[in-house]
């Protein structure tokens, strides 16, 4: 198997930290849209929505969906990469997208714990709790409809990369 991998899902639900440790276990090479996409403008995730809106800055993820995909590897995608259409089929023709699952009550704990509000300048204006809540709720389905493989992201990062590597069959003790 050499397709690409993405990982999609809510903000802090691991897609960056599992994906570096996926892309280790299968010795493919490892990308992050959100970096890409900052390392490319100059600028953080903050300052592209302050200068350009978010519709600036979802045509930048797209624009490093497509950049970063190739074969052998692993694609670590930024949480609202699902919400354009084309960005879903795109990822379900190109590669294998694993929803990375969790609940809103972990994904509070860890963005409260860990905020980067430079790569996460708030979606909606409420607090974070409520904002988890809202955007969960919102894109669920997509994550889903986007998703051939759904894994349990609140277990510790090893865990979540030994479920992606038997949902792929590439690994025995399942
Ligand atoms: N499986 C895990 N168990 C415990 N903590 C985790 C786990 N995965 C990630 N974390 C912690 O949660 C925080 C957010 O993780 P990470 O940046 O990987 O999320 P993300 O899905 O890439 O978010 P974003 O969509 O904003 O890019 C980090 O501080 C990380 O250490
Ligand atoms: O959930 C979102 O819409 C976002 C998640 C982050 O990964 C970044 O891509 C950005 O802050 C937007
Ligand atoms: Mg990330």
């Amino acid at each position: 198997m050499t397709q690409p991998l993405f990982l999609v899902g809510a903000r802090g639900c691991g897609k960056t930290t599992v994906g570096g440790e996926l892309a280790q276990a299968l010795n493919y090479r490892f990308a992050d849209t959100d970096h890409w996409l900052q390392q490319n403008a100059g600028m953080n995730v903050a300052q592209i929505v302050e200068g350009e809106g978010w519709a600036g800055f979802r045509q930048r993820e797209s624009q490093a969906l497509q950049a970063v995909t190739a074969p052998e590897q692993v694609i670590a995608t930024g949480g609202g990469m699902v919400l354009a259409d084309h960005n879903r089929r795109f990822m379900r023709e190109r590669g294998v997208v694993i929803y990375l699952e969790a609940s809103v009550a972990e994904l509070a704990r860890r963005l409260e714990a860990f905020p980067e509000e430079g790569q996460r300048p708030t979606l909606t204006g409420r607090g974070i709790s409520d904002e988890v809540a809202e955007v969960l709720a919102a894109r669920d389905a997509l994550y889903r409809e986007a998703a051939h493989h759904v894994v349990d992201a609140s277990l510790p990062p090893q865990q979540v990369v030994t479920q992606i590597l038997c949902a792929l069959r590439l690994a025995d003790a399942c």
